[in-house]
């Protein structure tokens, strides 16, 4: 019955309709689907194939099919509701702006509420004024910091990989989440941590400050998926999370030592640091003199924000960093474009001085360019299912444009909801209207991997393939200005091409931070050493370099989009 409500109010869109039988967003299917999905995608004539239609895990394994066969922007009717899956980049930035009608859906960010309501989490007024107080963290001495405490984790994390000379690397993604994890301790906390070192609980803790951390982040997509269950329901669900309830309870109790600590100094006037918790400190205590206690952060809050601080920049930067390793081992000609330009900056044989940011950093454009790549891609052939499911195609919608993703950002999909008033919004030219409460589920790879402006290879027409190339150079543009040894500078793609930290007045506020991050990172690792896949036993180097490739397509998206099994592939770390 309510899946011809529904399909009735989805009529009125405008757009091509999918019809799911479930819906892949309540807490039943989103606990039960990881594991009936298998079974469900194998039954045949695409009898299945609607797990993939609603999900937000489904663009990646199905490489935008939907978006290719039926035009950037669906309609999905449910059981529960209408929801519209976007892959039209200039109605994704429109949205993106108008972040007052189009909302963060509150049944799934209050899962990041586990230590108090933050800037990720919330809407509307309560989002301006968290965001007035934690933006100012964010700021070129934090970089610094970043910057010093990346270099210093690359350092280490060279010196263990490469210990015993020839060693294969197995453990990179690993390695990556670790250091990631230690950088924000650093920069966020003004904690340092080691590869080498084990840390130990501090009085009165069972569990260090960083482990209670680690197991609270690794253990995250079960507390997202949980939250919506009824608590009967959650209490039957397998405990390995007594280990995420102690987590818990300790990093809120460092939490709440560590601000209490930081208000002390503050209050006694001690040296001004620039952590993300001593700034996010300052700030919040000054707007709430400033304002007399109108407009402030309560310390649920401060907890709230310093956790999603982390929460938001480890996996994100960790997943950056272990994808460009790989393709950088694997990409012979990118990895020696970039390390050109480290030795021009750094001096030959890479042995300048790394340590000043504010000079360093802002040659290195090579480096960060090759945070922002596309890269290859196979493509599936639509199944019959799509024929079923297509209640009206709108044909001029579904020409073969083939938007398709852009590998290996982080974020994927994003969801905004609309509130109990109509809207609208422009896709493609028309004008549609949008019912009150419609989900939307932004795909960004659709944008990112447009043909029109990503497949423009040097003298030729736009191309499919090159959309799919992983060719770092395409972002950089020659300039006048003498900043790096090559003169050139990056480039700015159109509006409604490239957002993968997001854009408009929430862009992600860590953006600088992980690119920081992740030049310091590159540049150190790239010095004075260069990363080989390591060979296979009878296999020739184009078998290793399939090989490769299979592993980083074998990607999904748990909260962010990593590999399944990154330790296939080894490499081996070789000095120049
Ligand atoms: C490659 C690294 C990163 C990527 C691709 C990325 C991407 C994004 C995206 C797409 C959003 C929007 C999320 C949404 O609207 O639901 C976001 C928001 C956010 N990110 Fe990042 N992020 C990265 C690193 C970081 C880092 C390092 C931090 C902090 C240390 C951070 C902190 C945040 C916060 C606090 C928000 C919420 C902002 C708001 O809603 O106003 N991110 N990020």
């Amino acid at each position: 019955l309510n899946i011809h409500t529904n399909y009735k109010l989805a009529r009125t869109i405008g757009l091509p309709i999918l019809i799911t039988p479930v819906e892949p967003l309540d807490p039943f299917w989103r606990l039960t689907l990881p594991f009936l999905a298998p079974i469900l995608r194998r039954l045949p004539y695409g009898l299945g194939e609607w797990i993939d239609h609603g999900s937000f895990a489904s663009s990646f394994a199905s490489r935008n099919k939907i978006h290719r066969d039926l035009g950037p922007a669906i309609v999905v009717v449910t059981p529960r509701r209408v929801k519209i899956m976007l892959g039209d980049g200039n109605a994704v930035e429109d949205i993106l702006s108008r972040y007052r009608e189009f909302i963060k859906p509150p049944s799934i960010y209050t899962a990041l509420n586990v230590f108090g309501e933050n800037v990720d989490s919330v809407n509307k007024d309560k989002w301006q004024r968290h965001r007035k107080i934690t933006a100012p963290s964010f700021n070129e001495r934090n970089s610094n910091i970043v910057w010093t405490e990346a270099l210093h984790q690359a350092t280490t994390l060279l010196n263990l990989w490469t210990y015993v000379p020839g060693s294969e690397i197995s453990t990179t993604h690993k390695d990556s989440l670790t250091l990631a994890l230690n950088v924000l301790l650093g920069a966020g906390f003004g904690r340092s941590s080691d590869f080498n070192s084990v840390s130990s609980p501090s009085p009165g803790h069972s569990l260090s400050f960083q482990q209670s951390l680690h197991t609270v982040l690794q253990k995250f997509v079960f507390v997202i998926l949980s939250s919506s269950l009824p608590e009967t329901l959650r209490n039957l669900l397998p405990d390995k999370n007594n280990q995420l309830s102690t987590a818990i309870q300790e990093f809120k109790q460092y939490l709440i030592e560590m601000v209490a600590e930081e208000r002390l100094s503050l209050q006694k006037g001690g040296k001004e640091k620039h952590t993300l918790v001593s700034a996010l400190l300052r700030a919040a205590d000054l707007e709430d003199q400033e304002s007399r206690g109108n407009n402030y952060l309560s310390n649920d809050e401060i907890y709230g924000n310093l956790f999603i601080y982390c929460f938001a920049g480890h996996d994100t930067t960790a997943n950056t960093i272990s994808y460009a390793l790989t393709l950088l081992a694997s990409h012979e000609e990118a990895m020696a474009w970039v390390k050109e330009e480290i030795t021009a900056v750094l001096g030959p044989g890479g042995d300048g001085e790394m340590g000043d940011y504010e000079k360093v950093f802002p040659q290195l454009k090579r480096c960060l360019a090759v945070m922002v790549y596309p890269t290859p891609k196979p493509i599936p052939t639509p199944s019959p299912m799509h024929i079923l499911f297509l209640i009206r195609d709108t044909t001029t919608n579904s020409t073969p444009k083939y938007e398709t993703l852009r590998l290996f950002g982080p974020v994927q999909t994003l969801p905004r909801d609309t509130e109990d008033t109509p809207t609208t919004l422009q896709i493609q030219g028309t004008t549609h209207t949008i019912p009150p409460n419609t989900l939307f589920m932004i795909n960004f790879s659709c944008a990112h991997t447009d043909t029109n402006y990503w497949g423009q290879t040097p003298n030729s027409p736009s191309s499919f393939e090159d959309a799919w190339t992983f060719r770092p150079s395409r972002w950089l543009i020659p300039t006048t200005s003498p900043s790096t040894p090559f003169n050139e500078d990056l480039l700015v793609p159109p509006r409604g091409t490239y957002f993968p930290w997001a854009s408009g007045p929430r862009i992600c506020p860590g953006r600088k931070f992980s690119q920081v991050e992740f030049v310091a990172v590159i540049a150190r690792l790239f010095r004075k050493h260069h990363l080989k896949v390591a060979a296979l036993p009878g296999k020739s180097d184009k078998m290793v370099r399939e090989r490769t490739r299979r592993v980083l397509a074998d990607s999904s998206v748990k909260l962010t989009l990593s590999m399944n099994d990154s330790t296939r592939v080894r490499f081996i770390w070789v000095e120049d």
